[in-house]
């Protein structure tokens, strides 16, 4: 249980060291005196504690007993024994770990009127004053801590900091586990304010009569501590990074038997549902004793869905078990020392939250990554050919990998801004703040005297300000981050990154179907309207005609492409004719600006255009829209992000074009598996559109359809075997997710279809694709059957030039096709990495 060494943080610094650390369950007995009532009632006091580990049932008269008669834990503690020793002996270490990024829980538990609450009133008070000493005497680092607190009442969660008593949802994370939404965070001021926070939770917390205990906790409560702290030395620097972890202090209701605490009425259901919930805790726990073998039911109540990660998982614990001395509760007593025998053979495994990544290491990331895809092109002789296919797959492996590290990194990158950002306006707040503050200038006035009364549990509400700002100057509050929750069982999980990016994708499709209900709607109108205007009306269906002799054409490749020729004149009949280089003779649906250099805009920046902005409005200057989460991939960031890859391969033309021959049937081979593994990928159609345009033939093309390859075919193998392919943006890729991306598309793009072809085109479109014209939603119709058939390759080509005209590729003109010009052969080096095209480029995997 001991400390982490100042060595070892250090070293985490600088290379983000995640130190595991597997240990028991620290366990605590404490025997409290006999009450009152107890004594009133002549009761006899059993329970003695013969050592300081042994505590002894003594009834002569149940000599003979088959239950043992001694019971050892960590430590036990008689009925004198101070709080505060109970806290020194074991769970202030545990506590403390919070301060050095290690997550830590200490609870109570026990029989009602045994002293719970009692003893986590003394203990979070000893703890929070200690933390603060620590952060006081560590000026070097910037802390930051948060309160928060609940309650689990009748199995619904309510917040005890909040007025608002509509219970609370439990969410299942897939990396947190059981995240509480919605929780209120306070960051703590001074002293004072801690005090407030505890009062508002007392006001708040169910409380109530029974015959045993005339204040008895009616609910499990759970208070909880952020703590965040980043070296000042580096604030703002490249190799920064934040230490994040959280205490849980847990006064458990006590388990009760009716008949004794005379519970009827509300009282009696609370009992019921603090019984059942205290049941599943005493199953969990004898569970993970016996070597977690089995199912262990976490998921049976919510307190132990949110004690889970105390129970072994990322968390030191200690478990203070209190017992009642008094004969009468011999049984319950027995009960709570059976479940403390359990709770002392669990395991937890802890470990250091690093929050901010390291800027140093994401560059070595990407250097190593580029190293070790020009390996992969360049593989060394090997001594066979099964050799070199270890190798190659074995270094394809290692790229998977550090692609994902890198997609990891730069998440914690965008986080560690966010932080960086609050720590920064603390500090600045912090030195502003010096000269109004005199009270607690002078380190003297602070409670170095550990002065805590003991028989209260209170820490003298007069004395100094928690948050250490290197001159022992009280900090004012730091706004709340919105993304704190990284480890977390209680967390504000309505501001995690996650979820918000949930709402986000429910409220965009949500408002994707409704635009696409109204769209047809529109659609039904325009078309009936269309019907009567029509100057050509099917005799026999009544409808418009709409075909129009020029509109499909006999399509000629005006050069072969892989002879590297000039590949794309605008044909004189631009208007009604596409054509696509390197397919001899497919019909295509024409449409007036399909090919490059109509030259009507300039691309916007990536900046612009790669945030991932769904509003129309966004894209209604040109910009090439919809892409991954159905937002935006421009062409812009789609082409830099290939020519940094290729710079990242450290490729050159040259190169390229000496080393392959017979490349058009190379070519050719590699386009029909892209096609193929595009579709069952579910990649974003922008993304094949741009693809499919962009890379015609050229020789120097081939290193993008290599990579283009090797990642699809990673992806379509993660797939099959159920995993997950990709963080894309920070989220993790699966069939599942990939597919719902896909399908936000679609929508998407069938909402633009009514924007970007008239009605006579469209007419021609459904017509192409065989879809009535009079059918219900003709334009989602349409985005479905978009890129839907790879082996077909009029299909593929009609499908590009309708979604190149959606996301108004052309209308980037002559720009565009100058850039194309310089046929992605790499630029010269450059120091800047786009992340863009990582969002960009996810959309493959
Ligand atoms: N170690 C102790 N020394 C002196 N008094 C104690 C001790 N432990 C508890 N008490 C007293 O016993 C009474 C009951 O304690 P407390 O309310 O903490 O029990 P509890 O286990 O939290 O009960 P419940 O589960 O019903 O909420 C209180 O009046 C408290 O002051």
């Amino acid at each position: 249980m001991g400390a982490i060494a100042g060595e070892e943080l250090k070293k985490m610094d600088k290379t983000q060291v995640h130190v595991a650390r597997e240990e028991k369950i620290l366990v605590l007995v404490r025997l409290r005196p006999l009450n009152d009532k107890e004594i009133l009632a002549k009761e006899a006091a059993d329970w003695e504690c013969i050592n300081d580990t042994t505590v002894l049932y003594r009834n002569t008269l149940r000599e003979g007993s088959t239950f043992p008669s001694a019971y050892s834990f960590d430590r036990v503690y008689r009925g004198e024994s101070p709080t505060r020793q109970v806290y020194e002996d074991g769970p202030k270490e545990v506590a403390l770990s919070v301060v050095k990024g290690i997550n830590s829980s200490i609870f109570a538990y026990g029989q009602t009127s045994s002293g719970k609450t009692y003893t986590m009133t003394g203990i979070t008070e000893f703890a929070v004053a200690d933390i603060f000493d620590y952060i006081f005497k560590h000026e070097d680092r910037a802390f930051v801590v948060k309160f928060s607190a609940i309650e689990i009442y009748n199995e619904a969660i309510q917040d005890l900091l909040s007025p608002d008593s509509t219970p609370l949802r439990l969410r299942d994370d897939p990396e947190k586990g059981a995240v509480v939404e919605k929780t209120r965070e306070e960051v703590l001021r001074d002293w004072n304010h801690f005090k407030d926070l505890i009062s508002i939770c007392e006001a708040q917390r169910k409380i109530g009569e029974t015959s045993l205990n005339e204040r008895s906790s009616r609910s499990h409560q759970i208070i909880k501590l952020t703590v965040e702290s980043s070296a000042r030395e580096f604030l703002g620097k490249e190799n920064s990074t934040t230490l994040l972890a959280s205490v849980n202090f847990i006064d458990l209701a006590g388990s009760e038997r009716a008949s004794q605490a005379l519970s009827a009425g509300a009282r009696l259901k609370e009992g019921c549902h603090i019984n059942r919930s205290l049941l599943t805790l005493g199953t969990v726990i004898r569970k993970l004793s016996n070597g977690r073998q089995g199912h262990i039911n976490f998921r049976d109540s919510k307190l132990t869905r949110i004690l889970q990660p105390c129970l072994g998982g990322n968390a030191r614990t200690a478990i203070v078990c209190t017992l009642s001395p008094a004969r009468s509760h011999v049984e319950q007593t027995r009960n709570t020392l059976l479940f403390a025998c359990c709770a002392k053979e669990v395991t937890t495994k802890a470990q250091i939250n690093v929050v901010m990544s390291d800027k140093a290491l994401v560059k070595q990331l990407q250097r190593e990554l580029a190293r070790l895809e020009s390996e992969l092109r360049n593989p060394a002789p090997a001594t066979s050919s099964c050799d070199c296919g270890v190798a190659l797959r074995k270094k394809d492996l290692q790229i998977q990998k550090m692609e994902k590290q890198l997609a990891d990194m730069t998440k914690q990158q965008d986080l560690a801004q966010s932080r960086l950002e609050d720590f920064m306006k603390m500090v600045a707040h912090d030195e502003s703040s010096k000269a109004g503050t005199p009270h607690f200038r002078n380190r003297a006035n602070k409670w170095e005297d550990g002065s805590v009364s003991e028989t209260s549990g209170v820490v003298d509400p007069d004395r100094t300000s928690f948050i250490s700002d290197g001159t022992s100057t009280a900090r004012a509050p730091v706004r709340s981050h919105s993304d704190e929750d990284l480890e977390e069982v209680l967390s504000p999980g309505d501001q995690s990154e996650e979820y918000c990016k949930e709402v986000q994708c429910i409220e965009m499709e949500e408002s994707s179907a409704s635009d696409v209900i109204n769209h047809d709607e529109e659609e039904r109108t325009e078309a009936e309207t269309h019907v009567e205007h029509s100057a050509e009306v099917n005799p026999e269906t009544g409808l418009a005609q709409n075909r129009n002799p020029s509109s499909v054409r006999s399509v000629r490749a005006r050069k072969s492409w892989n002879r590297g020729e000039e590949t794309s004149t605008p044909p004189d009949d631009a208007l009604e004719t596409y054509y696509y280089p390197g397919i001899p003779e497919v019909h295509a649906v024409a449409f007036p600006d399909l090919e490059f250099g109509s030259g009507k805009k300039l691309m916007r920046s990536d900046s612009m255009s790669s945030r991932g902005s769904d509003s129309t409005e966004a894209h209604s200057v040109g910009t090439p829209m919809v892409g991954d989460d159905g937002g935006i991939t421009s062409i812009s960031s789609f082409v830099q992000g290939l020519k940094e890859m290729g710079n990242d391969i450290g490729l050159d033309k040259e190169e390229v074009s000496g080393t392959m021959t017979n490349w058009s049937e190379e070519f050719e081979r590699k386009r029909e598996q892209i096609l193929e593994l595009w579709e069952t990928c579910n990649v974003s159609l922008v993304h094949r559109t741009y693809f499919f345009l962009l890379f015609k033939g050229d020789q120097a093309d081939s290193i993008y359809m290599g990579v283009e390859l090797r990642r699809l075919s990673f992806m379509k193998e993660s797939f099959s075997q159920g995993n997950q392919a990709f963080e894309r943006g920070g989220q993790t890729l699966t069939v599942a997710s990939s597919l719902k991306a896909l399908q936000r598309e679609r929508r998407m793009l069938s909402k633009l279809v009514g924007k970007r072809f008239s009605g006579e085109e469209r007419k021609r479109l459904y017509e192409k694709f065989g879809i009535d014209v009079n059918s219900k939603r003709r334009r989602l119709q349409l985005a479905n059957q978009l890129w839907s058939k790879p082996k077909d390759i009029i299909h593929v080509v009609d499908s590009a030039a309708v979604v190149a005209k959606l996301v108004r590729f052309v209308e980037q003109g002559r720009a565009m096709k100058e850039m194309f010009g310089l046929s992605f052969t790499p630029p010269l080096p450059t120091s800047r990495r786009s992340h863009s095209w990582r969002k960009s480029m996810a959309t493959l995997f």
